[in-house]
């Protein structure tokens, strides 16, 4: 018997950081480093060059330098699905190819973001790339950036087709996200977006979660999701309150990409600087950053023992 689409790939992902050299170049070494940094840690998977992996920042040869390292990292150890969207359906077409010849388990995509486009137009948009790769397809749904109000109608009619196997829902209306999965069907993932609600996501039917804050305490993720499966909702909730209170510090950042991979940094793991427009963190953010980053350390420790 094949394995469903759920089966293969239920769980946590991290949305995965940039990692540039110090002028600001992708760099393939420190893009190992920072996926080997996930193994073991209990992720099912990485999100490459999505929202935190500034892949609309960067050029399409960046993009798949950056993929084709992160692959030759950890195939087979963690589970690759990557964000091929782009403004130009062309372009989007290009990446969805290269994905399936280095590899990646999945392709993903938000609607192109310039044009106001119709619904018509962001599905053929979509189509595209699904028609252009063999590999499962996965709705990227973004609307507080994309300004696209994705439909559940538009959710059945593409999870029609085998490929499409599930969306990323990161807009923070969990009735949608419900209203999602029961479009989708019989054995289409719906991932939650939102970290903040990872916990209700997954009560109203989230499979797992793919997130942005998750690269700095993906152990934390992992245990909530634990706890979640096994029932133990009041320890999920208390855990979800920590992990809020994070979220909550992170966010008075001048960018939250930036005072993540400070905090990387602290801990051996060197990714550069987000690349402009997203700000950097100042030296006057050293250290509070370094106290949340112990913070979160602590947190870690403390969780993992229960
Ligand atoms: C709008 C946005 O970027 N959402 C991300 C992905 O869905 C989240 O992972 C957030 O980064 C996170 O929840 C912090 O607000
Ligand atoms: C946050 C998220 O899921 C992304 O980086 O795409």
């Amino acid at each position: 018997m094949m394995m469903g689409n759920i089966e293969t790939f239920e769980g946590i992902y991290v949305a995965m950081y940039s990692a540039y050299d110090d002028k600001g170049e992708v760099d393939a070494e420190r893009v190992k480093q920072l996926a080997r940094y996930y193994v073991g840690k209990g992720l099912r998977g990485l999100y490459v060059g999505g929202s935190s992996g500034e892949g609309m920042l960067q050029t399409a040869e960046e993009r798949k330098l950056v993929l084709e390292a992160v692959l030759e990292e950890v195939r087979g150890e963690l589970k690759v699905i990557v964000h091929v969207g782009a403004n130009s359906t062309r372009e989007s077409v290009e990446l969805s190819r290269h994905a399936e010849l280095h590899g990646a388990d999945a392709i993903s995509a938000v609607p192109a973001i310039y044009y106001r486009l119709s619904e018509a137009a962001v599905e053929n948009h979509w189509q595209q790339m699904i028609d252009s790769s063999r590999l499962p397809f996965i709705i990227y749904n973004i609307p507080q950036t994309t300004g696209f109000q994705l439909s559940p109608k538009l959710v059945q009619k593409l999870a029609a087709q085998p490929k499409v196997i599930g969306v990323k829902m990161s807009g923070e209306s969990t009735f949608d996200l419900q209203q999602y999965k029961v479009a989708g069907g019989d054995d289409f993932l719906v991932f939650n977006g939102p970290d903040e609600q990872f916990l209700a996501g997954r009560i109203m039917g989230a499979d797992g979660g793919i997130g942005g804050t998750y690269g700095i305490m993906p152990e934390l993720f992992c245990k909530l999701n634990e706890w979640y499966e096994a029932n133990r909702v009041a320890e999920a909730q208390e855990l979800q309150y920590e992990i809020n209170a994070v979220i909550k510090r992170l966010l008075t950042y001048p960018s939250l990409y930036g005072a993540a991979k400070y905090m990387l940094s602290l801990r051996g793991v060197e990714t550069g600087e987000p690349r402009l427009p997203l700000l950097p963190v100042r030296e006057e953010n050293h250290a509070s950053l370094a106290a949340l980053n112990d913070h979160i350390i602590a947190l870690v420790a403390q969780y993992s023992a229960r």
